[in-house]
């Protein structure tokens, strides 16, 4: 045989071996969990469309809460339960801890600078005792309270000189979106809006500035963001984890490398746990001890465990402040004559989800 076509075999094995690794599922060393058929090449990424989280919480209803998807080459584990976030976030949150980098930043060198893709290291250690120190501890927060106070005049002031027109109140950072979908829910339920004004009206008086002490006597305001981050979770599947190593949850194996995500939107959403769950109502957290901080995992909005959101604490003292003096300085109505029942609440998956369709309301100052 001569050369060439020994050369040619040759190189037709090499490309044939090519094709079938990608077509043929390769063995995974463990059971994985159950999940949709998928096509070559692109694997399930067809499966996602445009609201993946949505899309997710369709395919648990047939594949269970612990699914397998392949998203391209990439191993994914989709986690839809407060028993399985419990095992990802608390059990196994030092195995599953790791993120995946992404491409575009590694390229431009950006990634070794954000902390939400830094891998557990000594580096990543570092910037979060500075966030937990030195940014984010209460401390810290209360000292410079007296700034956010300012800044939040200044936005009611800014609001007040463009009264009667319409605010656009929107945002694309997870607080502003929250902040936009928790006024979206008021204005579409004005008996929950005018309940959150007496209680402010009764606790902080008419013509008082809210202050960052007086929000742990204000349970409505705080039931109400509760029940806001239960239907709109800012960051729907959580930031994607990666497993360091074979993980065993529930019978199934996560193998190493594995993204793993976990559908707060699909557990906020779930009949088995919450009565009425596509309504509005922050009574349901009237009396209760859940709180969105980390530790009951039917409403994990901010994750927990090592990697918990860092600006939570900041988060939390914003969104109550916004929320309260908007709610306490201002009556609102929806523009255009639009019928709250008829408010369009439509998501569109980002960064953050958040209204398709941004939020115009007219305030009137009181
Ligand atoms: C409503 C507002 C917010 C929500 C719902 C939110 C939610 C989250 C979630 C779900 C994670 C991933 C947690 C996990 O993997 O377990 C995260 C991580 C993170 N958040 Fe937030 N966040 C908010 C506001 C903020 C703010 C205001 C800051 C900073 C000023 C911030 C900074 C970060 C950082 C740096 C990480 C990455 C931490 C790490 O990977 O170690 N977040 N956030």
């Amino acid at each position: 045989m001569d050369f060439f076509l020994l050369l040619n075999c040759f190189l037709c094995l090499i490309f044939t071996l090519t094709i079938l690794r990608f077509l043929l599922p390769r063995t995974p060393a463990g059971k994985l969990p159950p999940g949709p058929a998928r096509l070559p090449i692109i694997g399930n990424l067809h499966n996602l469309g445009l609201k993946p989280h949505i899309s997710l919480a369709d395919l648990a209803k047939v594949h269970g809460p612990l699914m397998t998807l392949k998203l391209g080459q990439v191993t994914t584990i989709v986690a839809s339960s407060p028993a399985l976030a419990k095992e990802i976030l608390q059990k196994h949150d030092k195995v599953l801890s790791d993120r995946h980098g992404i491409l575009a930043m590694e390229v431009l060198d950006t990634h070794k600078f954000a902390l939400p893709l830094l891998p557990v290291g000594p580096k990543w250690r570092n910037v979060r005792k500075v966030c937990n120190s030195y940014v984010f501890a209460t401390q810290k927060l209360d000292l410079n309270q007296g700034l956010r106070r300012e800044k939040i005049i200044e936005v009611l002031e800014g609001v007040r000189r463009n009264a009667s027109e319409d605010l656009f109140v929107a945002g694309t950072d997870t607080t502003a979106s929250s902040l936009e979908w928790a006024m979206a829910e008021l204005l579409r339920n004005p008996d929950k809006l005018v309940k959150a004004k007496n209680e402010l009206d009764e606790m902080i008086g008419k013509g008082n500035h809210l202050a960052e002490s007086d929000i742990p006597q204000l349970p409505y305001l705080r039931a109400i963001l509760k029940e806001t981050f239960r239907l709109h979770p800012a960051l729907p599947l959580l930031l994607p984890r990666k497993a360091g190593a074979d993980v065993e949850i529930n019978g199934f194996t996560v193998p190493k490398g594995a993204r793993v995500l976990l559908n707060l939107w699909a557990i906020g959403r779930d009949p088995a746990i919450w009565d009425d769950p596509t309504s509005f109502v922050p009574e349901r957290f009237l009396g209760s001890d859940v709180d969105a901080k980390g530790n009951y995992f039917e409403l994990v909005t901010f994750g927990a465990g090592r990697r918990i959101c860092p600006g939570m604490p900041l988060a939390l003292r914003m969104l109550h402040m916004m929320l309260g003096s908007l709610i306490h300085w201002f009556d609102w109505k929806l523009s255009d004559g639009v019928e709250p029942e008829k408010l369009d609440m439509e998501e569109k998956f980002g960064i953050a989800l958040q209204k398709a369709k941004p939020l115009l309301a007219i305030p009137t100052p009181i």
